[in-house]
């Protein structure tokens, strides 16, 4: 049987202390249940002596929550504990947190308080927690830079004095990892009342270590990590859950321990924090971010679509993903693009088609960042446009417009193999162009429809040009994508003009007809 590591999530007290992230009362029940659902051990629910509207929320999130434990922090201060007994009455299962500093210059600069006065002041505390609830937790603040000899004698105080978890902070972010967890063991090892108790880390992540430190606490004795989600907190924030519980469940082989989280909550809670707190989630963000499951490369797409596990250490949706994704771009290779056109209904009747589209798709990738459904799409339209009786073809096409000056066209088209340039004004580039064309292939049709869609978001997005021509009772639609507009119109007018001398061909076969 493996040990259990305790979840402590403190999203909406620590994370809360991140500037600008604070929440109303509704919307930290509304966290407190999405962390219920993934079946958070403890919810830090706040901080009841810092304003009536936190009492009222963490009241609030105690009478909303059945499965969680609900605590609340207060300062080694009757006033404080009080505030937090209360606020915890209607809990189904409460634990109120207390701390008070214990680094020399926590001690003298901010406490101004004498080494024993502080131990007095941490017993008395938990002796007064112990009134409104079994379960009382208690913490060092700037453990991290607290001396080992102290922190031993007033860990082993207040576990007399009724605290069953002793929580060690790494507040300002200054421990390393071997560090950090050589002082946790040294104190199990040194505490002589510590198998009462259950040990846990809060770590900050001002040098980026947080999860780091958290883990060689867990591996060193640890069986409670405070967390939050997507690393929210004061300052660089404090080591994010998703984090430490991936890391231990994905490393059970290194750690020998976990947690009883459903993780395939995970991508929901990140959401919802992230859309309260209006702080995005970068993108390479671990687990949560938009791209930790997703591929670019050729080469490692090859890989995952050969074998998951040749690039992905966790399944997507195991954490709450809908699945991993391929993403297409100017680094993707064949497999991959093959995978996703028959994901979308295509399929190549031979290597030499699927060559084509291929090279068709990395002269896109390297003029567009991003390559959606919608561009792969457009892709094979053309595709199949090129494959109909395409006499015609675009050859060049170059634009004059300037403010003050008439726009002008310059453009050249292939008809049967004979290049031709035709030139002409209009009322705006795409005018003189469709003009231009106009001059050389003499439909006389008329252009009954024009319209524009950017297929995708962005100013380098391609946009998608459809024209509508009437002739003699004969209409065609023709399209053309490019990623500048002007081109897209021309070859969406060539492509209708194709068409209708097709059907002309068809009714009226004439050779050499334009
Ligand atoms: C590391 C952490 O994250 S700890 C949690 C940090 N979170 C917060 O501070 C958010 C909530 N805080 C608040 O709303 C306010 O600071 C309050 C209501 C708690 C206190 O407000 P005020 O009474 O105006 O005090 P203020 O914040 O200016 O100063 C803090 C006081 O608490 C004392 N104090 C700090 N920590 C403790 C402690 N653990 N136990 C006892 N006293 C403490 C300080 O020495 C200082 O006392 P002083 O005024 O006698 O010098
Ligand atoms: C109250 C304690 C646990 C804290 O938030 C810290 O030390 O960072």
């Amino acid at each position: 049987m493996k040990d259990k590591l305790i979840i402590f999530d403190t999203t909406l007290r620590d994370g809360e202390q991140s500037p600008g992230a604070s929440m109303t009362r509704d919307e930290k029940v509304r966290i407190a249940r999405a962390l219920e659902r993934m079946k958070v051990d403890v919810i830090e629910a706040g901080f009841p002596a810092a304003s009536q509207g936190d009492f009222e929320a963490v009241q609030a999130v105690a009478d909303a929550i059945k499965d969680s434990t609900v605590c609340g922090l207060a300062r080694a201060l009757d006033k404080d504990i009080d505030r937090a007994g209360e606020a915890l009455k209607g809990a189904q299962s409460s634990r109120i947190h207390t701390f008070i500093a214990t680094s020399p210059i926590h001690m003298q600069k901010k406490l101004n308080m004498q080494p024993d006065q502080v131990i007095e002041y941490a017993v008395r505390a938990v002796k007064r927690a112990r009134q409104y609830t079994d379960n009382v937790e208690f913490s060092p603040e700037d453990a991290g830079r607290s001396e080992e000899d102290f922190l031993c004698r007033i860990l082993e105080a207040v576990i007399d004095a009724g605290a069953r978890t002793l929580n060690i902070p790494d507040t300002v972010g200054y421990s390393m990892p071997q560090q950090f967890g050589a002082t946790i063991a040294n104190l199990i090892q040194r505490i002589p009342n510590s198998d009462k108790a259950i040990f846990s880390v809060h770590c900050h992540n001002d040098l980026g270590l947080a999860v780091a430190n958290s883990l060689s606490a867990v591996m060193n004795g640890a069986r409670q990590v405070e967390c939050t989600i997507n690393g929210l907190g004061e300052r660089a924030g404090n080591a994010s859950l998703e984090e430490v519980v991936m890391a231990v469940r994905t490393r059970q082989d290194f750690f020998g321990c976990d947690t009883g989280l459903d993780a395939r909550e995970i991508v929901t809670c990140s959401k919802l924090v992230s859309s309260i707190t209006g702080f995005p989630v970068q993108p390479n963000k671990a687990i949560v971010g938009a791209n930790a499951f997703a591929h670019e490369s050729g080469i490692h797409q090859d890989g995952v679509l050969k074998n998951r596990e040749t690039y992905e250490i966790m399944r997507a949706e195991d954490v709450g993903w809908s699945t991993n994704r391929m993403v297409l771009g100017k680094h993707s290779g064949r497999n991959a693009f093959k995978t996703r056109m028959a994901e979308l209904g295509v399929q190549f009747a031979g290597e030499a088609d699927l060559n084509d589209a291929f090279f068709r798709f990395k002269q896109l990738a390297d003029k567009k960042h991003d390559i959606f459904d919608e561009d792969l799409q457009a892709l094979i339209s053309e595709q199949g446009f090129e494959a109909e009786d395409e006499h015609i073809k675009l050859v060049a096409l170059k634009v004059c417009s300037e403010t003050g000056e008439v726009p002008n066209a310059t453009v050249t088209i292939r008809v049967d193999g004979k290049e031709m340039t035709g030139c002409a004004q209009g009322g705006g580039a795409v005018d003189a162009s469709l003009k231009a064309i106009e001059s050389l292939v003499k439909t006389g049709a008329i252009l009954a429809l024009y319209s524009v869609n950017n297929i995708t978001n962005g100013t380098d997005a391609q946009g998608e040009v459809t024209v509508r021509l009437e002739n003699a009772g004969r209409i065609v639609n023709g399209s053309g994508a490019d990623t500048d507009i002007v081109i897209a119109s021309a070859k969406a007018y060539i492509n209708a003009v194709n068409k209708l001398q097709s059907v002309d061909q068809r009714q009226h076969p004439q050779k050499g007809d334009v």
